[in-house]
């Protein structure tokens, strides 16, 4: 359904990085684009969406060409039915809920569709109220019902949820996962948070400097090595102390401190900062680098 080759010379952290990319995305998939920082996640959906225009390449979407530099076709970004969705919510501070989602709506009088947005979302008894007045967790689902009203045909999210609390980020999940199933939306995701991409997602891309390193599920992904633990979660490294022959990593885990005794030999690619998975099986803590 998606069917894109993009290329585009990029500047990463001053030195230059060819984004280079070519993917086939089924109708109604849900991807994740999983990175480092500056590895060119943000740029894909840029590029998707029309903002930035690669060099080199082609993007179809249900066979109607937006983008093939070859045949100098460029559909400008309001022409392309997709929904996306920031960090930043960006909606209108003077206009309530309802102007707001309207505002974006493909046919400004299909107040059928506009209720049925507001219903979907929850926001019928928030309808009359400005921006200001909701919380995070609220803007943002005004923000995804106004990137649903263009009917769009694929929906871009950059890390969506990266600025509410846990419990926020949960019930938005549900939301997602919603309408994405409701519409039979191609969702493509851009996140850092494991269990998030393995509730949500059915592939996840790893990109590296610019390019495609792994294609797989989430699950395969963050599981290698560990699949077989009784439980797992993720974590941030943040000491590492020597006991003799052992290491003792600490991982900060929510609010949790954990402490995982480890050999040397586990410990040679970890450092301070990595995030890691730690499970444990029939009683051994085991960690992984993810
Ligand atoms: N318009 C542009 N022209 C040149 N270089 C750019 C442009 N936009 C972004 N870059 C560079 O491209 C690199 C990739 O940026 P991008 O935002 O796509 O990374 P990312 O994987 O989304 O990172 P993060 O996880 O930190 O958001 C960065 O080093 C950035 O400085």
């Amino acid at each position: 359904m998606i069917d894109l080759k993009l290329r585009k010379s990029l500047t990463s952290d001053g030195t230059a990085m060819v984004l280079d990319i070519q993917l086939n995305i089924a109708q109604g998939q849900f991807i994740t684009l999983f990175g480092s920082s500056g590895s060119g996640k943000t740029s894909t959906l840029r590029m998707i969406s029309g903002l930035m225009t690669p060099d080199e390449g082609h993007l179809l979407v249900k066979d109607k060409s937006w983008f093939d530099a070859s045949k100098s076709i460029h559909v400008s970004p309001g022409k392309r039915k997709l929904g996306y969705l920031f960090q930043d919510y960006a909606l209108f501070p003077n206009m309530t809920v309802k102007e707001n989602i309207a505002f974006a709506l493909a046919d400004s009088k299909d107040t059928v569709f506009l209720t049925e947005l507001l219903e979907s979302m929850d926001l019928v008894q928030l309808q009359d109220f400005s921006p200001a007045q909701l919380s995070g967790g609220q803007q943002q689902r005004v923000a995804l019902a106004r990137a649903l009203a263009v009917k769009p045909e694929i929906l871009l999210l950059d890390e969506p949820l990266s600025a509410l609390d846990h419990s926020m980020r949960e019930k938005l999940q549900e939301y997602i996962l919603s309408i994405h199933r409701k519409y039979s939306l191609t969702t493509i995701l851009v996140s850092h948070d494991v269990s998030e991409i393995i509730k949500l997602s059915d592939l996840l891309i790893e990109l590296d400097n610019g390019k495609i390193r792994r294609k797989c599920t989430p699950r395969e992904f963050f599981g290698a090595g560990l699949t077989s633990a009784k439980f797992q979660f993720q974590g941030e490294i943040i000491a590492i102390h020597d006991e003799d022959v052992v290491h003792i990593i600490h991982v900060k885990i929510g609010s949790e401190l954990v402490k995982v005794v480890c050999d040397i030999d586990e410990t040679k690619n970890l450092t301070i900062g990595d995030k890691v998975m730690v499970g444990s099986k029939a009683f051994n803590p085991l960690i992984k680098k993810i």
